[in-house]
């Protein structure tokens, strides 16, 4: 099977060189061996390769698939239930065998798991939105490796993410991840579904948002759920926070380190615009404002002039009831709208800060959360 490059001019390997905080999706398909079970010596493998990418200070988030299948298999069921109650039961029984796999595996390490189970509500909701950044984001600086799935047992048909690459993509969004790999058992996307069509050639690198990509993505096997459908969507969804996609096979040795360097493997998807243009978009159509601060005019013009982080010093008033991680919009003296942005302090503790410089901020609160109101990274100017 030859190789063939659908776009020129995407972003090259290098974004996976040099990545701060990866997201590592493993499917089903892959992780149950054909069916018989966990395989746990896979796991072991994929777990190792983590661990190496941990040692080198990369952040690394897991979502797994697998439940229902591992409980299908711990059950004695043959062929996958259609029932959403019997999916769920299934999905109880495997979820544990998942847990423990992955903590045994872990731990050989010296590395602490940690079990987050979501619902897409759990991510559209506002709240729960933040809560589940806010603890994925204490767990990754806790240094522990958080292994998320959806909570297949309260979720139902209608509402369920279904399969686990949109799961991926929209945690990539989460915690504002540079790359999303997503392991399965292809070596990565092909112009033509594989298991159809011998002669299907292997795309190696594309735009995240090229319409002629989906049009060669097929369905997924018995195992899976969602195929390369899905996939191309999760690329295409995680680009909007700028985070570039690599689909490979969990298969080949040494793939997460591999990829880690930047080799040449399985197909990445990139994304439009470069991830800070792609991530100030989403951010600026991302969420709703909580509250807003009044910026003094030296704070306007080197937010405007330079992309500065804003400071404190420079904000005279705020309104509005927000906690920190919140998004809040800036205006000028005359209620001119400047920026927006998500803020590094609630409401209360940012009240004290006004007009502050930042080296003051310890004192007045007794800690320091971070040494800029709103970080620049964090700030879209209108
Ligand atoms: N264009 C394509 N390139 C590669 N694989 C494809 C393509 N179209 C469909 N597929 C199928 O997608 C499957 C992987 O998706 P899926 O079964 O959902 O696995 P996972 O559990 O890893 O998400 C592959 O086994 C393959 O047969
Ligand atoms: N939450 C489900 C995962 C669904 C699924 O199989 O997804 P995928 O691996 O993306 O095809 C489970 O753990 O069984």
């Amino acid at each position: 099977m030859g190789e063939q490059s659908v776009s020129e001019r995407v972003p090259g390997r290098d974004a996976l060189r040099g990545a701060r905080r990866v997201v590592v999706k493993i499917g089903s398909a892959l992780l149950t061996n054909d069916g018989r079970g966990l395989d746990e010596a896979a796991i072991g493998g994929w777990v190792d390769q983590i661990a190496v990418l941990h040692r080198q200070g990369i952040e690394v988030v897991l979502v797994s698939s697998g439940a229902v299948a591992a409980g299908m298999v711990r059950l004695g069921w043959q062929v996958r239930p259609s029932a959403v109650h019997e999916l769920q039961a299934a999905a109880a029984v495997g979820q544990n065998g998942l847990t423990q796999c992955y903590e045994h595996h872990f731990a050989r390490h010296g590395l602490l798991t940690a079990q987050v189970l979501l619902t897409h509500d759990d991510l559209s909701n506002r709240k729960r939105y933040l809560n589940a950044r806010s603890a994925l984001r204490t767990l990754v600086d806790l240094r522990v490796v958080p292994v998320i799935n959806e909570n297949d047992t309260v979720v139902t048909d209608e509402i369920r993410f279904g399969d686990n690459d949109t799961l991926g993509a929209l945690v990539a969004n989460l915690i504002e991840a540079e790359v999303l790999v997503i392991l399965t058992d292809q070596e990565g996307l092909f112009d033509a579904d594989p298991r159809h069509d011998p002669e299907a050639r292997l795309i190696s690198e594309g735009r995240a948002d090229d319409p002629a990509l989906a049009a060669m993505a097929g369905g997924g096997g018995a195992l899976g759920r969602g195929g390369m459908v899905t996939k191309v969507q999760a690329a295409r969804l995680a680009a909007r926070s700028g985070a570039v996609t690599a689909i490979a096979s969990g298969r080949q040795p040494e793939v997460l380190t591999r990829l880690a360097e930047g080799e040449s493997l399985g197909t990445l998807l990139s994304p439009e615009e470069a991830p800070m243009a792609a991530r100030k978009r989403w951010l600026a159509g991302q969420l709703q404002v909580r509250g807003s601060l009044t910026l003094d005019a030296g704070a306007v013009k080197v937010l405007r002039g330079s992309g500065s982080s804003l400071l404190a010093v420079g904000v005279k008033a705020l309104t509005g009831d927000f906690v920190r991680g919140d998004m809040v919009l800036c205006v000028d003296e005359q209620g001119h709208r400047i920026a927006k942005g998500l803020v590094n302090y609630g409401a209360d503790e940012a009240r004290r800060l006004l007009g502050q410089p930042s080296h003051q901020i310890e004192a007045i609160l007794g800690y320091m959360e971070a040494p800029e109101l709103i970080h620049r990274d964090n700030l879209v100017v209108l």
